[in-house]
């Protein structure tokens, strides 16, 4: 639906069933100890962008999830969320898929209160070998390519996820932007 939403059909050039056959998926379970005792609210998670197509995220009874307001000019909203609901994350691979259409908000758990929060979240990503690129329905002489073809596993090794790299504001931007340069002319 994302990607029939940025012009990708079920017949333009099998697109939509090819991302279907190099998506993967990975769940994880989380456990946030409330602070309790009366202390006050700590992060949980620092900020950051997911770096799959995909989060889904629900939560036990207990709220942390804060998403950046206005393109992070606007502080953090933290939604309210029942049980039953489920939250969905935009990331880097889905942004880049795109072609910048699909916005990947900034991010964060902060927790608060007495009780634990129990997090569960199934991620879809790009399968190894998989180059993700811009679909070429989102490519024209008026919005060229923003990202360079890159291989998701390689980029976002574990060993290259350090603390630094998790917490960079722009990691798709570092990883795959393409650079124009322009030569200033001389006087
Ligand atoms: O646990 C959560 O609710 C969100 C965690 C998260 O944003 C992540 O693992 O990328
Ligand atoms: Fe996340």
């Amino acid at each position: 639906m994302v990607l029939e939403s940025v012009g990708a059909t079920a017949s333009s050039a099998g697109a939509v069933e090819a991302q279907a056959a190099a998506t993967a998926f990975k769940l994880r379970l989380s456990e946030y100890a409330a602070p309790g005792g009366g202390e006050d609210a700590r992060l949980g998670l620092p900020a950051h962008r997911d770096t799959s197509f995909l989060a889904v995220v629900t939560q036990n009874g207990v709220d942390g999830v804060e998403v950046e307001f206005g393109r992070g000019d606007g502080g953090w909203a933290r939604p309210t969320l029942s049980p039953s609901s489920f939250l969905v994350f935009s990331g880097d691979t889905l942004k880049a898929l795109t072609n910048g259409q699909v916005y990947n908000p900034l991010h964060r758990v902060v927790v608060s209160g007495d009780e634990a929060r129990y997090s569960a979240i199934l991620f879809s990503l790009p399968v190894d070998g998989a180059a993700v690129r811009p679909l070429d329905e989102t490519v024209d002489g008026d919005h060229p390519a923003m990202y360079r073809p890159f291989d998701y596993v390689f980029c976002y090794l574990p060993e290259n996820m350090t603390p630094e790299v998790m917490k960079h504001a722009h990691k798709l931007e570092a990883f795959a932007a393409v650079r124009t340069t322009t030569t200033a002319s001389a006087p």
